[in-house]
């Protein structure tokens, strides 16, 4: 059996019996309290059964900030772009998702929000829904990678003065200066992670403050020995005279879809939603930052092939094997998720998606309208 030569391939055409060679070459390594109008979801700390009454499913998307942008460029990635009316209104849609409604909420107020019921799906940091989800039973991740919004939140202190030898978090706690009634002043707009964190690493004499921006300041200005917030690059705290210790970090973040349980189970089509938005996830940050190549191989048979291209430690594809054979289809963008569906109810699996950039028939169709007005 010979191996199709690629370049050949018709556009439209299903060519078979080609075994398949889906060599993915990778150009970076791969990842290897409130309640609205609703009823109230937790009682005492414990999960209401009830789920609020709608018909819509809805998901909460930041409204503002440095996660908006990203948030609506990955849906955009993924063929799910939101149709906003005006950026001042809150609410728009997914027209490829029906029943679904968008709503623009600050990051915060979403992880509240899907607690309450008010919303069944939301894209925020995983730090904010640690924050604000303190462990709530309800909240899953359903893909805690989105690749945007890479950041730690992590305390941080004055590279001077008493600071100067203190590199660690053991440093810190056995400084004799915190003492009941001079404890170590910490400020955070987490207020809840921190002083778990504190208490789970055995930091006795700690007192917090809270603030809502600018903590870097903090120190200097003599309100705080130390920092608990979000470090990305580290120019914030380079630039305001503070450092990072070792084992202060307490979370390492970035972008999560996050789903309540209770409507997943109880909302009718919110697992099917959810489904295909974590397919159509997946699908589009397992392609990033990789390419297809379709190659030509020497070879006497299929298995002989496939045998070669395996010894290669550069070379492990998605399958290579003689039980595949490759097919080469055109699919209308809006038509792929339901494309990828329909193959593999017969059979496909490693599905390559790339853009299409050309497509050659064997003669243009108006150029032989052409040639027959022409008389030609
Ligand atoms: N420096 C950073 N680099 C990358 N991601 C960050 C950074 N700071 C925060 N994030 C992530 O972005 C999310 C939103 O950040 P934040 O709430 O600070 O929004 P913002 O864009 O700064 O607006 P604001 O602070 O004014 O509300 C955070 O929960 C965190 O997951
Ligand atoms: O390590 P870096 O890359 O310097 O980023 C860290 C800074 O980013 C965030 O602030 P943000 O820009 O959101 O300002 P804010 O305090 O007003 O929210 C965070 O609170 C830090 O201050
Ligand atoms: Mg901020």
């Amino acid at each position: 059996m010979s191996l199709c030569p690629p370049a050949f391939t018709p556009a439209f055409s299903i060519s078979t019996p080609c075994p398949s060679i889906h060599i993915s070459v990778s150009k970076r390594s791969f990842i290897s309290c409130c309640s609205s109008q609703s009823q109230t979801a937790v009682v005492n700390g414990k999960l209401d059964a009830r789920i609020v009454e709608r018909d819509e499913i809805r998901i909460g998307l930041p409204s503002k900030g440095r996660m908006a942008a990203d948030t609506l460029d990955l849906l955009k990635d993924c063929q799910l772009s939101v149709k906003q009316v005006n950026p001042r209104q809150y609410v728009a849609e997914i027209p490829q998702l029906s029943n679904v409604e968008v709503w623009f909420q600050r990051p915060k107020d979403i992880v509240r929000k899907l607690v309450s019921g008010d919303l069944d799906l939301g894209i925020v940091g995983l730090d904010t829904v640690s924050e604000y989800g303190q462990e709530n039973e309800d909240l899953i991740i359903v893909h805690d990678a989105l690749e945007y919004g890479d950041c730690r939140l992590s305390i941080a202190i004055p590279k001077y003065g008493i600071f100067e030898n203190i590199n660690s978090l053991k440093e810190l706690a056995q400084m004799p200066q915190w003492t009941v009634e001079k404890p170590l002043r910490v400020v955070t707009g987490f207020t809840y992670l921190g002083p778990k964190f504190m208490k789970e690493n055995g930091l006795k004499h700690v007192m917090f403050s809270t603030a809502d921006g600018a903590l870097e300041a903090a120190p200097a200005m003599g309100i705080a020995d130390a920092i608990l917030d979000l470090v990305s690059s580290g120019t914030t705290l380079k630039e305001n005279n503070l450092k990072e210790i070792e084992g202060g970090v307490v979370l390492e973040s970035q972008a999560v879809l996050v789903a309540s349980r209770k409507a997943l189970v109880q909302r009718k089509g919110v697992l099917d939603t959810t489904h295909e938005i974590l397919e159509r996830f997946e699908a589009h940050l397992r392609a990033v930052g990789q390419f297809t190549v379709t190659a030509n191989m020497r070879g006497s048979s299929a298995e002989d092939v496939a045998e070669r291209v395996l010894s290669q430690p550069s070379l492990s594809g998605l399958q290579v094997s003689a039980d595949y054979y490759a097919i080469v289809i055109c699919v209308p963008k809006m038509a792929l998720y339901k494309s990828v569906q329909q193959l593999r109810a017969i059979g496909g699996s490693g599905v390559l998606i790339s853009p299409l950039t050309y497509i050659f028939d064997e003669e243009t169709p108006r150029w032989r309208e052409l040639l027959s007005k022409l008389g030609l």
